[in-house]
């Protein structure tokens, strides 16, 4: 077995996928560095949401590979793929689903209080994030009686509260104002870079891409870019571990 570049955090080869018979992603490559901020582009139905979701493990590729450091995603069990997710990835959806009887602080710390954090601990990681994404303010109101870019922070609070290895961001900024957009990407990418948090973020928004380190534009499911050479062959395979 081709085991991922030592360099890079989340590795996938030839991934290819169908929906229900009908193809999403066709034979892609590619491999994300630790603290890299990498951005996937694509027009509408493109594939970049299934994208991320194999490479976070929601989903099982139909064939191809995914590893995370040098651990195969793609051969684990629901069970140990659920337990890589909670506990070392996070995601941003388009659409904050946040739970609408918690305050503002509860949703972004939940992810804390899931793991056994104490109530004090989560509480003070949670209000952090939520003043330097300009929302310290409303910690106690619930996401019913906030504006839907203050919920989408509270959203963006709570994937990074636990400083995951990889974030997965897709169109994290979509229900935003140009103005919004702009600060919660800028807290976003400050943040990743400063805690070496590893970033894949799907975006129809060329101004997003330019934030990235580098972009993967998808097209029918395929990659347009050629993979780099680490991308496409990987090393060989040694320890397993997560
Ligand atoms: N649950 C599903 N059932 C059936 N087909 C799906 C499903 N999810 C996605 N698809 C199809 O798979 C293809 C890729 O979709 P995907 O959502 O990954 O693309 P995308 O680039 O993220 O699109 P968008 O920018 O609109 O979110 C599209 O043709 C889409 O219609």
């Amino acid at each position: 077995m081709v085991a991922p570049p030592d360099n890079d955090v989340l590795w996938a080869r030839s991934l290819t996928y169908s929906h229900s018979g009908s193809p999403a992603l066709d034979d892609v490559s590619l491999g994300v560095r630790e603290g890299e901020i990498l951005a996937v582009t694509g027009p509408r139905g493109s594939g970049k949401t299934t994208l991320l979701r194999c490479l976070s493990g929601q989903l099982v590729p139909r064939r191809g590979e995914v590893w995370f450091n040098s651990t195969p995603v793609h051969t684990m069990s629901a069970l140990l793929r659920e337990r890589l997710r909670r506990d070392r990835f996070s995601w941003i959806a388009p659409e904050p689903s946040l739970v609408p009887e918690l305050s503002a602080w509860e949703n972004a710390a939940l992810p804390l209080l899931m793991r056994g954090a104490s109530h004090r601990a989560a509480k003070t990681a949670a209000m952090e994030w939520l003043e330097r994404l300009d929302i310290g303010a409303y910690a106690r109101k619930r996401p019913g009686a906030l504006l839907q870019s203050q919920r989408q922070r509270i959203a963006v609070a709570r994937a990074l509260v636990t400083e995951p290895s990889v974030l997965f961001a897709d169109e994290p900024t979509a229900p935003l104002h140009r103005a919004d957009r702009a600060q919660v990407l800028r807290t976003l990418t400050t943040a990743a870079r400063s805690h070496r948090i590893t970033v894949v973020l799907a975006t129809l928004d060329a101004e997003v891409a330019l934030l990235a380190d580098r972009t993967v534009t998808l097209l029918d499911g395929r990659r347009v870019n050629a993979p780099r050479p680490s991308e496409a062959e990987g090393r060989a395979a040694c320890s397993l571990s997560v």
